[in-house]
């Protein structure tokens, strides 16, 4: 595949990396530098990249020529990958999502923006996947089942079908949602949870049958209810 649409990776830490390999083999686009916030800027160049200061990349590197992808993981609950992409889009560039060519994903199923699909997903008839959505490798999801912005499904993890995901969730390895099920915004489901009822917002789910944990996941990430 010729790489010929220039993009920003925004991060540079292990999924940035990743992020770096699957779009260089596997995409059309072509990354052409790292930026990362000026106070975590260590490293001065990434596999002969240069890394900039997020702050600054318009001045080198204008929206008009150059997209980007915001490669950092489920830190805080995804509210710091959630605020970066704000920013970047803010910035006025246009951001783009990476879908393995190892995936399967049906002709109708609708991805976002700023969204990465790992390999061996399956997204079947009319899943929809939000913006700035994760999903690592080996992820069934169920025919009609949405997953909402900013969420991250980690690995072999079972949505059945007509369920929905809520905005800003994690989903642990193994774990299972039951089909029309919904999970509540910025609920954590530890690995191995088998979920068969709705879960309120902002909870920890574990275990089978999931039960929620005493401390909700705003407590556990020391991070805001929005
Ligand atoms: C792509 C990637 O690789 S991304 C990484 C993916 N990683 C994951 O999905 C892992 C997600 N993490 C989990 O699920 C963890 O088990 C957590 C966050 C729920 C709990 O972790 P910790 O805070 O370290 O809890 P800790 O291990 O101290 O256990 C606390 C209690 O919860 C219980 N517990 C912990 N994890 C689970 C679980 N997954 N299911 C059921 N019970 C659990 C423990 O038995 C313990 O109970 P006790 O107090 O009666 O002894």
């Amino acid at each position: 595949m010729k790489n010929e649409e220039l993009l920003l990776l925004i991060g540079d830490g292990e999924f940035a990396e990743i992020a770096y390999e699957y779009f260089t083999y596997d995409s059309p686009y072509r990354v052409v530098a790292f930026a990362v916030e000026k106070e975590y800027l260590v490293k001065e160049t990434l596999y002969g990249l240069p890394v900039i200061p997020f702050e600054e990349i318009d001045q080198w590197y204008s929206p008009e020529q150059y997209k980007a992808f915001v490669a950092i993981n489920s830190t805080k609950l995804n509210r710091l990958r959630t605020r970066l992409y704000n920013e970047v889009k803010n910035k006025g560039y246009k951001v783009v999502s990476y879908i393995s060519s190892k995936a399967f994903v049906w002709r109708n199923v609708k991805v976002g923006e700023n969204t990465f699909i790992f390999e061996n997903n399956v997204l079947q008839h009319h899943v929809e996947v939000g913006n700035n959505v994760i999903m690592w490798s080996g992820n069934h999801v169920g025919h009609r089942s949405i997953i909402k912005d900013n969420s991250f499904i980690t690995s072999h993890v079972v949505i059945a079908g007509r369920s929905e995901i809520g905005e800003s969730c994690f989903l642990g390895i193994n774990s299972t949602i039951n089909d029309m099920i919904k999970v509540g915004k910025d609920c954590f489901i530890s690995s191995g949870a088998v979920v068969n009822k709705n879960t309120k917002e902002g909870y920890i789910y574990s275990g089978n049958p999931a039960k929620s944990m005493a401390i909700t996941s705003y407590r556990y990430y020391e991070i805001e209810a929005e």
